[in-house]
């Protein structure tokens, strides 16, 4: 039987709190993009421990994805990746010249909730740093795009995506790797009280272990 990991709005919280500090350390972001729907709250939160005094807030832009469920009458925006389907719900304006500078010399934080089979995150990264290229190209500046990536959990288990190694060693975040649990987030409870009883009853089974 899969393990379902019950994980709370505190949890979240606390597991973006922590990242942070590493985050900013280590890559100190200048935009986060957030993949929705699960990247938002993440996003959201983690913004707020990435808040420097006498510095703004970091912006956050969201790009809707989606792997697993395909609209209806969007056939041309269905993209055929490594035997899954990612649906574009969302994408970045990038007809503001403002939005393509945002882009172009910059340190851009990727927020999800979840490295899965990492299909996900590998079309937002090869689709955003063709944008990249293409803000680059229209501008006529020659600086470089460092992407790195934050979820809250990434499941160790046979990845069906590749992301860049620059990536992978040194700007990839993840606050917890878990196995190939069934991780219920809070955001997808219809009863956030029953959700948050099995999230205790599971920490007591496990304290009593
Ligand atoms: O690593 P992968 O196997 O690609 O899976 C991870 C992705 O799957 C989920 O998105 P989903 O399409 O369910 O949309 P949602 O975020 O709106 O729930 C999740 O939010 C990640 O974006």
């Amino acid at each position: 039987m899969v393990e379902k990991l019950y994980v709370t709005y505190n949890d979240v919280h606390k597991l973006c709190q922590e990242s942070a500090v590493p985050i900013l350390a280590e890559f100190k972001p200048d935009l986060m993009i957030a993949i929705g729907g699960g990247g938002y709250v993440p996003a959201r939160i983690l913004r707020s421990f990435l808040k420097q005094p006498g510095s703004p807030n970091i912006p956050i832009q969201a790009i809707g994805l989606s792997l697993y469920e395909q609209l209806p009458n969007a056939a041309d925006q269905v993209v055929e990746q490594v035997g899954h389907k990612v649906t574009r719900t969302q994408w970045l304006d990038l007809s503001a010249l403002g939005s393509m500078k945002n882009l172009v010399g910059k340190r851009i934080l990727i927020v999800d909730e979840v490295d899965d089979t990492r299909t996900t995150l590998e079309y937002a990264v090869k689709e955003l740093q063709k944008d990249v290229e293409e803000a680059r190209a229209k501008l006529g500046v020659d600086e470089k795009t460092e992407f790195g990536i934050f979820v809250l959990h990434n499941k160790d288990k046979q990845k069906r995506g590749t992301l860049p190694e620059d990536v992978t060693n040194g700007r990839y975040w993840a606050a917890r790797t878990v196995g190939d649990e069934w991780i219920c987030y809070p955001w997808e409870a219809i009863d956030i009280d029953e959700h948050d009883a099995n999230a205790a009853a599971a920490l007591a089974k496990k304290a009593q272990a």
